[in-house]
């Protein structure tokens, strides 16, 4: 139960005139099924009290009983819509706010973590809890505290008896309590466990619906198999979840016996009283009633308790989530960003391995980039190109060694400023399904409203021509999501990719393969306006095509995660080293030599 004062708190951080007056309402309408009750009571002594006496007819005070008891009627009518209507409110900004809460925190976390299998399991659990359980909790805490405060209520009334009638009372129950607390764990122990195969099984789902899977999964007919992987998964969920319900029905049908047993042993015994004249007939219609509410409502609160106790073990599951703290985070005290940088970016015997990984993929790495120069990253597949850019962004902290911009290590800049100073186009950049302006102008958020520029940066791009066939122009919808949206193929849409790097004005930028995909006219075009668009900026440039490649100031190869040769097109030729074996190989299976 750990977790409900925390959960109290974020509901009160969330909507603090709403839960008060959901805690109030609950109160207060809690205490009148108590209230009627009583006038229940009175009514048939004053009807007992009639028949006895001479007059047998309605008396003021029995028609003043009947007009409280319709009223009582009317206030708990009353209170028990609004206080829906209270949840209602309550438990959508609730909602809203846990909701909030895990985005921000799924935003903080660092890439490293959604590249683990271990994260994806915490977060897809603290999906699956944090969008239900707590506003759950919310729920049965406020139905807990109605149901307590109506019960000493009662027992108030039901004291009047005898003692004994209460330990009847609690025996009929605990049981009730106890096969609640014992299946609410298994359910929730079963689910935990379940959750890798749920993700398998999510996962086929997520391919079998998603669009950019529909082309390869007709082609390969992988339809079938994975719908019966999907059905296998889920069937024996459903096997596991069965047998347990089944336990579960059995033991709670043994014990609601037992309540059975509780009830009319303590029924018996107060007919005796009646009938002994121990009590007034008035007191057997309340005695019936409230013990039979009380019963039921301490099975409740029980119940309630035991689901307590589940739901609060699937909200730690959100709270673990939330619990877990970043790694590349800002300094507390961060420098300002070097406006211009003097010095430049230096790496400096560099090392990084990745996290779960047994190799360092950099190993020591050195390079002095001036700022404004333009650097070629030039490598096999897994060479550890892209590796390095990541570390200059920081999307990854280093292991050992050192980069320093004008001498300050990247850690003691604020991220946001230091992101802020890089424009970047990845290798696999995001495709959103919102419209042109909105897929360039994230490239600088505060200034995507300013067409001008986006225009702008479509054109460094060579964008235009694509964005001026569409017929909505820079208001359209890209990709095929949402109504009225347009797809692009592949090389148009790296066109808004790089456009997007080139919103910003940012003394970085980082291109990753920005030409794989536009045919060669483009890239040629590219080429011709590329020194123009990178001007003053330290560029890196990270291609397999060597015509993009020779556009660089200085060209650095990689290989297994180190610098084998740095230099410019033409020493790097004369040096006839890997590059120039690269190059030429290229070179002569375009010109079909060989
Ligand atoms: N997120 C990751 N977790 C673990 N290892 C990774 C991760 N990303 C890359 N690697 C490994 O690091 C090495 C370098 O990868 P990197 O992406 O930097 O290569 P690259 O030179 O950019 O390759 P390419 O030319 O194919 O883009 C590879 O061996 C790869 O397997």
């Amino acid at each position: 139960m750990g977790n409900t004062p925390r959960l109290i708190r974020l509901v009160w951080s969330a909507a603090p005139v709403w839960l008060s007056l959901s805690v109030g309402l609950t109160l207060v309408s809690s205490l009148v099924p108590v209230a009627q009750l009583y006038v229940g009571k009175l009514i048939v002594d004053q009807v007992v009290a009639i028949l006895a006496s001479e007059t047998a007819d309605f008396t003021p005070y029995l028609t003043l009983l009947v007009v409280a008891g319709f009223g009582l009627l009317l206030l708990r009518e009353m209170l028990g819509q609004f206080n829906t209507f209270v949840n209602r409110v309550l438990s959508d900004q609730f909602l809203l706010h846990a909701n909030v809460q895990l985005l921000q925190q799924a935003m903080r976390l660092d890439l490293a973590h959604y590249e683990s299998s271990e994260f994806h399991d915490v977060l897809d659990r603290a999906q699956q809890s944090g969008s239900n359980y707590p506003v759950r909790v919310v729920e049965l805490l406020s139905r807990l505290l109605g149901s307590i405060t109506r019960l000493i209520g009662l027992l108030t009334l039901l004291l009047r008896f005898s003692p004994s009638v209460m330990g009847l009372l609690l025996v009929s129950v605990l049981p009730t309590f106890w096969v609640g607390i014992r299946y609410s764990s298994r359910r929730f122990w079963m689910n935990r466990r379940q959750t890798p195969s749920r993700r398998l099984a999510d996962y086929f789902y997520k391919v079998l619906t998603d669009p950019k899977y529909v082309k390869e999964v007709r082609l390969f007919n992988l339809g079938t198999h994975m719908v019966e992987q999907y059905r296998t998964i889920r069937q024996e969920f459903n096997e596991e979840s069965r047998r347990l319900a089944q336990r579960q029905s059995l033991a709670q049908l043994s014990i609601e016996l037992l309540g059975g047993i509780g009830f009319y042993g303590a029924y018996g015994l107060v007919l005796w009283q009646t009938i002994r004249g121990l009590v007034t007939l008035g007191d057997l219609t309340l005695y019936a009633g409230a013990f039979q509410q009380a019963q039921g409502l301490i099975e409740s609160i029980l119940i309630s308790l035991a689901t307590l106790y589940e739901y609060n073990l699937y909200v730690s599951q959100y709270f673990e989530l939330l619990d877990i703290a970043p790694q590349v985070t800002s300094p507390s005290r961060p420098k300002p960003f070097p406006q211009p940088m003097r010095q430049g970016l230096r790496f400096q015997d560099v090392y990084f391995t990745y996290p779960g990984a047994d190799q360092p993929t950099l190993k020591g790495i050195d390079l002095t980039v001036a700022p404004g120069e333009c650097i070629a990253l030039v490598g096999l597949n897994g060479s550890g190109k892209t590796t390095l850019l990541k570390l200059l962004t920081r999307l990854y902290d280093i292991n050992q060694g050192k980069i320093v911009i004008d001498n300050v290590p990247l850690q003691q800049f604020s991220l946001r400023d230091l992101r802020s100073q890089i424009g970047i186009m990845f290798q696999d950049f995001a495709r959103y399904a919102l419209n042109v302006q909105d897929n360039i102008g994230f490239g600088n958020l505060p200034q995507r409203q300013d067409i001008d520029l986006v225009v702008q940066a479509a054109e460094g791009a060579g964008a235009t021509a694509v964005i001026d066939e569409l017929e909505q122009g820079y208001q359209t919808i890209l990709g095929k999501m949402f109504s009225g949206g347009v797809d692009l193929s592949g090389g148009q849409w790296q066109k808004i990719g790089l456009a997007r790097a080139f919103m910003t004005d940012a003394q970085i930028l980082i291109l990753d393969e920005p030409t794989a995909a536009v045919d060669a006219i483009a890239e040629h075009d590219l080429f011709q306006r590329f020194r123009q668009l990178t001007q003053g900026k330290m560029t890196f440039l990270v291609s397999h095509r060597f015509s993009t490649v020779r556009m660089a100031d200085r060209i650095v190869v990689l290989e297994q995660g180190k610098i084998t040769e740095v230099g410019t097109h033409d020493q790097l030729m004369v040096q006839q080293g890997r590059y120039a074996e690269m190059f030429e190989l290229q070179a002569e299976s375009y010109l079909g030599h060989g």
